[in-house]
């Protein structure tokens, strides 16, 4: 499907939601550009950064990065991209003042909420594999590599990441729910919250296509 304005969307969700799964199916379908903040960061822990090596602690910890460091890399991004993109943010904003940053460089126009229970999470957590340079995921029951251990593109290892520990992932749940769930509020008040419930990726993906596909080609109607 071709877009026929800009589109600036936001996908949320605990961590193991399926924001990565469901934003390659996003930008796969809509063209739309995918940028992740933790993939973002994780690239520069891997290339040993100044940056990477400062974050890498609090990421392993299960914490958030700070607020103004997570905010200048993401917008900066942003003004990187060629004018007239559209993009979508997948984990930022993750806190209230990260979305007021957002707010005062971006409009939001859609903001994809995953509502996927604690307890699926943590099993697909600890099973799951990714590959670090591309940020694709895979998982030992879910979406299996060709070959185990290795991307099915490129055909380099895939890694588990160090936060992926369950004592790693309870922290990142808390962090979750008292810093990041405020930010669906604060969504839900602009009126640009649409939340997914399910347990299954396949399940809630072809609500989200739907809905997606409504919602653009409704702008599309009232821009002809
Ligand atoms: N069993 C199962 N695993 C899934 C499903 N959807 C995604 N996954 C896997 O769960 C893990 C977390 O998904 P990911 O997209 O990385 O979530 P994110 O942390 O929100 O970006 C990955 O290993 C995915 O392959 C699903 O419906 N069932
Ligand atoms: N917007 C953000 N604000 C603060 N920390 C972040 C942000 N995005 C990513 N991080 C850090 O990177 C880690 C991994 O993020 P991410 O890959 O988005 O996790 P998940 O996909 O499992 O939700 C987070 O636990 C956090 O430490």
């Amino acid at each position: 499907m071709v877009l026929h304005r800009i589109v600036r969307a936001v996908i949320m969700g605990p961590p193991g939601s399926g924001k990565g799964t469901v934003s390659s199916r996003i930008t796969k379908c809509f063209g739309l550009t995918h940028i992740s903040s933790g993939d973002i960061l994780r690239a520069n822990i891997n290339a040993k950064t100044e940056l990477g090596l400062l974050m890498k602690s609090c990421i392993d910890q299960g914490q958030l990065v700070p607020d103004d460091v997570i905010a200048r890399i993401i917008l900066k991004d942003l003004k990187s991209l060629e004018q007239g993109s559209s993009w979508l943010l997948d984990g930022f904003p993750r806190t209230v003042s990260q979305a007021e940053s957002l707010d005062d460089a971006h409009s939001v126009d859609t903001v994809i909420n995953l509502n996927v229970p604690f307890q699926t999470i943590k099993q697909r957590l600890t099973s799951r594999w990714t590959h670090l340079p591309s940020g694709r995921v895979y998982n030992v029951d879910f979406n299996p590599p060709k070959v185990p251990g290795f991307d099915d593109v490129t055909g380099e290892p895939l890694v588990q990441r160090d936060d992926d520990k369950p004592e790693t992932v309870t922290r990142r749940l808390k962090a979750y729910e008292t810093q990041t769930e405020p930010v669906l509020e604060y969504y839900r008040s602009k009126g640009v919250l649409e939340t997914f419930t399910g347990t299954e990726t396949n399940k809630i993906w072809p609500h989200i296509e739907a809905f997606l596909q409504k919602k653009f080609s409704m702008c599309n109607q009232n821009l002809a």
